[in-house]
């Protein structure tokens, strides 16, 4: 009998995902992996398997049916062993279009408050009732900022388009992007070195794990603000933490971080500094129902034998 299995998700329900699984008769199960062992045994035997954080290491696909469809919920795929799918004959997709915008909207959220020292303000004023504005340092406006991305794919760009009504300079670092949107691509060092706020939005490759360490910190203007919302992994926390309490790092805003839910020995916990959202850039209506209904078309698609709209190949998104 066919088989359709969802590993884990964080979503109200999985109702177009169960209707695509009746529609080809396929037995359908819900489970709530976290570990290697836990999703083995959720996916054994199965023909698709909807994932959104579950790790799919060669062991679970080997454990999956032969020719079957690992379908990520969501942009990075840097829980899947992509390499071991192919090796194995496994297809993997992803969902690289279903909420840019909601992440991108997130993102200037934060760096817009962290920009205008809005939490540090609001600390102030709870603690001492008020304070003359120069208490908490320069305050450059808008079109004396520097604005650094890091990674210039949808949500990249998406940002840029939201930011450039501001006025803010936005200097780019994408080794693999062409100029576009009339904005100037630059090397990190040069990124790092001029920018008043750094906004990361690169996939967690090999290449791009713990970019912003000790020595990039070190590098960054004095007083800089940092936001994350691709993964946790891009950022050495220890270090992020090193930063902020010497004031290297003004402030950061974290949407991401490598262990999900935030471990509680974790040093961002303690740091007023810094503002923590739980891996919810991602979350609007829209895009939640957009990333559930085009996940399930994937299904559609792989259970009826037609090629992929979105298969993946390796490189942690596109
Ligand atoms: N927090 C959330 O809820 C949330 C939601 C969606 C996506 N994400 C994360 O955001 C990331 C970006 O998403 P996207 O849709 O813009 O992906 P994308 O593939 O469209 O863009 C990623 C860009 O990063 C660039 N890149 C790769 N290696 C780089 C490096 N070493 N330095 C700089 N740039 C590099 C790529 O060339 C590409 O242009 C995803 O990989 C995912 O991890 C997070
Ligand atoms: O649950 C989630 O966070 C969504 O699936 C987002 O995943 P993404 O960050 O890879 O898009």
């Amino acid at each position: 009998m066919t088989r359709v299995v969802v590993t884990d998700h964080a979503f109200g329900g999985v109702a177009d995902e169960a209707a695509v699984a009746a529609r080809f008769d396929a037995e359908f199960s819900v489970h709530a992996c976290r570990t290697e062992d836990e999703t083995i045994q959720a996916v054994a035997g199965a023909d698709v398997a909807f994932v959104n954080f579950a790790p799919v290491t060669d062991a679970v696909l080997a454990a999956l049916a032969p020719g079957a469809t690992v379908i990520r919920y969501g942009i990075g795929y840097d829980n899947v062993d992509v390499a071991a799918a192919q090796a194995r004959g496994i297809a993997v997709a992803n969902v690289p279009d279903y909420g840019s915008d909601t992440v991108a909207d997130h993102t200037v959220a934060l760096l817009l408050t962290l920009l205008r020292k809005i939490p540090a303000y609001d600390r102030r004023v709870r603690a001492t009732g008020w304070c003359v504005p120069r208490d908490l340092g320069s305050l450059p406006g808008f079109a004396d900022t520097t604005v650094g991305l890091v990674g210039l794919g949808r949500i990249g760009l998406a940002v840029h388009r939201r930011l450039a009504p501001f006025g803010f300079r936005v200097v780019a670092h994408d080794p693999y992007a062409e100029p576009s949107d009339g904005l100037t691509l630059t090397d990190l060092e040069t990124l790092l070195r001029e920018s008043h706020a750094v906004s990361l939005h690169a996939p967690l490759t090999e290449e791009t794990r713990h970019l912003l360490g000790t020595a990039a910190f070190d590098r960054m203007r004095e007083g800089a603000v940092v936001v994350n919302t691709s993964r946790g992994g891009l950022i050495d926390h220890d270090a992020l933490a090193g930063a902020v309490r010497s004031g290297r790092v003004a402030a950061a805003a974290l949407d991401v971080f490598d262990t999900e839910p935030l471990a509680t020995d974790s040093p961002l916990r303690d740091l007023p500094e810094v503002l923590l959202t739980p891996h919810t850039a991602f979350y609007s209506d829209s895009s939640l129902a957009a990333l559930q209904r085009l996940a399930a078309e994937e299904a559609e698609r792989a259970l009826a034998g037609k090629p992929l709209r979105c298969p993946v190949t390796g490189g942690g998104a596109r």
